[in-house]
């Protein structure tokens, strides 16, 4: 027990697994919590608390720990305890927590991004990271409090550890995600040797080639740090640090992820962009997917490449068809390669490995056959791998069935004498039959008592002198005899051997597979690009899409749809949109439900889709290449921060106001209306004349204030639309269909009717509508309006920041 406080003790923010024979043992308020959280039997060890898992079951459990946001470390027996002297020597060998788990069976296909955040001198360094992939992003944001919390919102981090004077950002992260594992690093993570840190993983000589500055190597040593003292071990396998704003990419906020409905979360899942064009067929082009949704690209020349290769394959559906059967055996070398690097690898990821390098050369062959460049092949590492491990081996390294036979003689010698041994117990058992005449007589093996000759008890009296009793059972007695102990003693050593020296083979193929690592992960890359390609192609097929132009002024879409919701409805009521340089603000009027909020996201997903490289739902489009979306939509309270919905929406439209340019567009709904009319007019009016004459970004902006409509009538460039409606006796009818025009009428009741209102209070609205419709009034206000000065906007950026 006080080897366990002792290393309890260097491990207090951890559950203790701590190896005791066949058990993972926990004790004291460790055992309380871990039996609570994995439902298992809370007992005692001389009056302590005590809770234990199995061994073999370690994965399983740890998972379940891993997912309750636990920080689990593993402490095992350094010496085997039938030899060891005195108590046996264990050491924690591995910190576990849900950003560092890279085991197989414990995680599934996606990303499992971490994110630390470090305070620099002007905003904070952002340093995102997947352990399982070794993907890494770092940029610095300057970012308010609240806007880090929409950033977390719109990413599925699995862990964020922050530095210990972001208090304030680590109670909001808990109360808004109480399942979200979060840590605190100590200070003494970020110092100035964590260049040293940084160029050791990379094996450079210069950080310069990195291109951070100097807060953001310090964190991103932070990180390296963090994960070399949690794995007890260097941590190499991580990609060159990855600027998440660059001038290749369209930086999507967090905001317009989640309005545009690009990437699924816990509420969206099954219902986005990325589930409708997820076609893909291995884990790596999933993953790498959902990085292309996020980050649109904004150069014509790798759209087009994109497309170009997307049109082969959909030219092509035979080959289509057939490498989508191959990319079915392609296997998670991104995460293989990793588990490489970090000596976790098992012979199941080795196999997974060989089948993957053995399908390589049909899908060369197919891409050579669409004139597409083909992948890297690995001959030399097709090769060793064939050559070193058995078709299906165990995945249990040491007991001889992982190696296959001639890649190490010595291993294969112990093999043999140990087969030799099994034959010899055959022939013995044969012999000492017919000497003794007892015809059951049976040799065996127990794991404990070893070599055994089994004599019923009814043969007791046959059993000849030099038969030695080693174990008596119900209905029998074992034997042992000279010739036994002598072929058991060689037996054991063969055993142990095998195992020594399967595990060192092993191990040292793992360490001699590392020199791949680097070329698995471009492979990765390259296959993720095929993968994505040919699903894009398949999805423009089966769903009827089109190649989108390229035009720097012009942004047509003809019976444009929306290719989330049109997935889910009957019957999808396609739209078009036409604006140019001289026409490029709408304002769309309809009654609640009618389809303006579709018909908004339609536009941004179309856009998205063009620049990720897929075709889009419509019959023709047009596009120019966009270097942003913005989106304000929806009104929610920021209930964490205390902040109104009224507030959330002007800091939105403020974030809008100070981004967006002429290459932007920008989808406003309901802007304003979360403070009274006057007001909410106000500022929508001034929002709009503002975004029309200095930002000049392509937008629209669906609204119910008709009033807004009379823009239309100060400035050329803005167009009037709305959507159709029907009205007939029953009630109206939404035809989901966008025309010119003002919608007349807000059919307010009609649809809190459709809602099911109470009869009784449907007509009781009406009634007080009619008296308290004051038609003068309204056509005054408007005549009021048209009498609004004109107001020319001097751009002034620095001081628009309201928030
Ligand atoms: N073009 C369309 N074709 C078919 N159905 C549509 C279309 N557009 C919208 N719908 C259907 O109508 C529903 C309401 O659409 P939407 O949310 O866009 O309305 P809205 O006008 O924005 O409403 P609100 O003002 O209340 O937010 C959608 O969930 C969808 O089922």
């Amino acid at each position: 027990m006080r080897q366990y406080l002792e290393i309890k003790e260097d491990y207090k923010d951890c559950l203790v697994l701590f190896r005791l024979g066949d058990f993972y043992e926990t004790f004291f308020e460790d055992a309380k919590i871990t039996s609570e959280a994995l439902q298992i039997t809370l007992t005692q060890r001389n009056g302590h608390p005590m809770a234990g898992i199995p061994h073999h079951a370690l994965d399983n459990y740890l998972k379940k720990l891993l997912d309750q946001g636990f920080k689990v470390a593993i402490c095992e027996q350094m010496e085997d305890p039938s030899t060891a002297k005195g108590i046996v020597k264990r050491e924690v060998t591995q910190v576990l927590t849900p950003g560092t788990v890279v085991e197989e069976n414990m995680i599934d296909e996606n990303n499992r991004y971490s994110l630390l955040i470090y305070p620099a001198k002007k905003g904070y360094v952002f340093v995102i990271f997947d352990f399982s992939t070794g993907d890494l992003y770092i940029d610095t944001f300057e970012y308010t409090e609240n806007e880090i919390m929409d950033f977390i919102s719109s990413y599925s981090f699995v862990q964020v550890l922050l530095t210990n004077n972001l208090r304030n950002i680590k109670n909001n992260i808990k109360n808004s995600y109480p399942g979200l594992y979060v840590e605190e690093l100590e200070d003494w993570y970020f110092n100035k040797n964590n260049i040293d840190i940084v160029k050791e993983s990379y094996g450079i000589l210069n950080p310069d080639v990195l291109k951070l500055n100097d807060e953001e190597i310090y964190a991103l040593g932070a990180v390296f740090k963090y994960l070399e003292v949690s794995q007890k071990q260097k941590i190499t396998h991580f990609s060159f640090p990855k600027r998440f704003k660059t001038s290749n990419n369209m930086i999507l906020d967090s905001t317009t992820i989640l309005n545009l409905g690009l990437l699924p979360n816990k509420e969206t899942k099954g219902k986005t962009l990325y589930d409708v064009l997820k076609f893909t067929k291995t884990s790596m082009g999933a993953r790498h997917l959902q990085q292309w949704i996020s980050k649109p690209l904004i150069s014509k020349k790798e759209i087009e490449e994109r497309q170009d290769i997307l049109e082969i394959f959909r030219n092509d559906q035979l080959v289509m068809e057939e490498l989508k059967e191959y990319l079915s055996a392609v296997r998670d070398v991104e995460r293989i390669a990793s588990r490489i690097s970090l000596m976790k690898a098992t012979p199941r990821d080795l196999t997974a490995l060989k089948t993957t390098l053995e399908v390589i050369p049909y899908i060369n062959e197919l891409l050579l056959m669409l004139g597409l460049e083909t992948l890297e092949e690995f001959f030399e590492l097709k090769e060793l791998l064939n050559r070193a491990i058995v078709d299906e081996p165990s995945n249990q390294i040491g007991k001889g069935k992982v190696i296959k036979e001639g890649f190490n003689e010595e291993l294969d010698q112990y093999k043999k004498i140990f087969e030799k041994s099994s034959d010899f117990l055959k022939e013995i058992e044969i012999k000492e039959k017919e000497k003794t005449g007892i015809t059951n007589l049976k040799v065996g093996r127990n794991k404990i008592y070893g070599f055994y000759i089994e004599v019923t008890k009814a043969n007791s009296d046959k059993v000849p002198g030099y038969y030695i009793r080693k174990q008596t059972l119900v209905n029998s007695e074992r034997y042992i005899t000279e010739e036994l102990r002598e072929l058991e003693e060689k037996f054991s050593i063969a055993e142990k051997k095998i195992d020594e020296l399967e595990k060192r083979i092993f191990e040292d193929l793992i360490r001699d597979l590392q020199r791949y690592v680097k070329t698995l992960k471009i492979f990765a890359e390259n296959i993720s690009k095929i993968d994505i390609l040919r699903g894009f192609a398949e999805a423009s097929i089966k769903y009827n899409y089109v190649r989108p132009i390229f035009s720097d002024n012009k942004f047509i879409i003809k019976n444009g749809r929306h290719p989330v919701v049109e997935r889910f409805v009957e019957q999808f009521t396609p739209n078009d949109i036409m604006l140019d340089e001289n026409k490029r603000f709408v304002i769309l009027t309809g009654p609640n439900m009618s389809g303006k909020s579709t018909y908004l996201r339609q536009i941004g997903i179309i856009s998205i889709m063009a620049q990720i490289g897929s075709f889009v739902p419509a019959e023709y489009a047009e596009m120019p290449i966009l270097n942003n979306i913005y989106t304000r939509i929806g009104a929610k309270d920021d209930v964490v921060s205390g902040k109104s919905t009224f507030l959330v929406e002007m800091s939105e439209v403020s974030s809008i106001l100070n981004n967006a340019d002429e290459k932007s567009l920008v989808l406003l709904d309901e802007v304003g209306r979360g403070t009274g009319t006057i007001d909410g007019i106000s500022v929508a009016w001034a929002t709009s004349e503002y975004i029309y004459q200095i930002l000049k970004s392509y937008t629209i902006f669906a609204t119910h204030y008709m009033e807004l409509t009379m823009l239309a009538d100060f400035y050329d460039g803005i167009l009037n639309k709305r959507v159709k409606v029907m009205e007939t006796e029953s009630g109206i009818i939404f035809m989901h269909k966008i025309e010119d025009g003002i919608s007349d009428k807000s059919y307010g009741i009609e649809v809190a009717k459709l809602a099911g209102l109470p009869a009784e209070v449907v007509s009781r609205a009406k009634e007080v509508m009619e008296e308290i419709s004051n038609k003068t009034e309204f056509e005054n206000k408007l005549k009021s309006m048209k009498k609004i000065k004109h107001r020319k906007y001097q751009k002034n950026t620095k001081q628009l920041k309201l928030f």
